[in-house]
């Protein structure tokens, strides 16, 4: 057993519910996320992968259940409490979320000047520092995010999502977008960021050749809950035949029969 295996879970979800209206999306769901692992959540359109990282942000209130984080319920803190435990998270939306209106260096160090009062002068040689950390060089920094490629925005993105060496990292299909050798390449970042911070790493993707390369666990969600977890080295032989179509995206099985009724 390794050491992260002795380890408590870094979040740990029970009886998480949602509902938007009569629409349940998360149904008294269930799951450990590892210390210093990277877990990667499957599932289809609709599943409620979006609605389950923005409950553990606290973006949205679930109706029941409990998020700690390192063994603390998040959804009981006030909220000075909760935005200090945000702040040793990191988030790489999908799509980027960089704002065009600035340049690259501020966007990567956004939040050490707003939250860590970092000063602008010393920002933009930080920011230099942990852009080369993806494989950027200084000549990006002044550059509008507008002026880069998809897989260099992708780049800034993490740079900005690693800027203040956060302990958990979110990845919201962090592939969507990019090319298959670019989505590897990104990947490979991922990885080796997530692992150099010695961070717990939350991603969600609907590209299973990502999710294999960026998870040590899979978890699939269906119906607002989840239904599989395993090693990734298990994923495409689960024996589990939600998790069997979903990998193969075959148009054959449970996942259909329910759609059409
Ligand atoms: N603010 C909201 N108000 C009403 N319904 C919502 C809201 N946010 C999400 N939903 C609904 O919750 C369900 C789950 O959405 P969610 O975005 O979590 O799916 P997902 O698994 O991330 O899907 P995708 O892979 O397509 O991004 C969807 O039916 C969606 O319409």
């Amino acid at each position: 057993m390794s050491e992260a295996d002795s380890r408590p879970p870094k979040i740990r979800i029970r009886g998480l519910c949602k509902a938007f209206g009569p629409k349940v999306v998360l149904d008294r769901l269930d799951l450990d996320v590892p210390a210093g692992r990277s877990l990667v959540v499957i599932g289809g359109s609709g599943s409620g992968k979006s609605v389950l990282i923005k409950c553990i942000l606290g973006l949205i209130e679930p109706e029941a259940g409990t998020i700690e984080i390192d063994g603390r319920n998040v959804l009981a803190m006030r909220r000075a409490e909760r935005e200090a435990i945000n702040e040793h998270i990191g988030m790489l939306f999908q799509g980027g979320a960089l704002f065009d209106s600035l340049p690259v260096w501020e966007n990567v160090c956004f939040g050490l000047i707003a939250k860590r009062r970092l000063k602008r002068r010393e920002a933009r040689p930080r920011a230099i520092e942990i852009l080369a950390q993806v494989g950027l060089g200084p000549e990006v920094a002044d550059l509008s995010p507008a002026e880069l490629s998809g897989g260099m925005q992708k780049r800034v993105a993490l740079a900005r999502a690693i800027a203040a060496q956060p302990d958990i990292i979110f990845f919201d299909e962090p592939t969507t977008g990019l090319d298959p050798i670019m989505g590897a390449i990104i990947d490979a970042l991922i990885v080796e960021q997530v692992q150099r911070l010695g961070a717990t790493a939350f991603s969600i993707t609907h590209d299973m050749a990502s999710a294999q390369r960026i998870a040590d666990t899979v978890a699939m969600i269906h119906k607002g809950a989840i239904i599989w977890t395993g090693p990734a080295s298990e994923m495409r032989h689960s024996g589990n035949p939600y998790v069997d179509q979903f990998v193969r995206g075959s148009t054959e099985g449970p996942i259909r029969m329910e759609v059409r009724r």
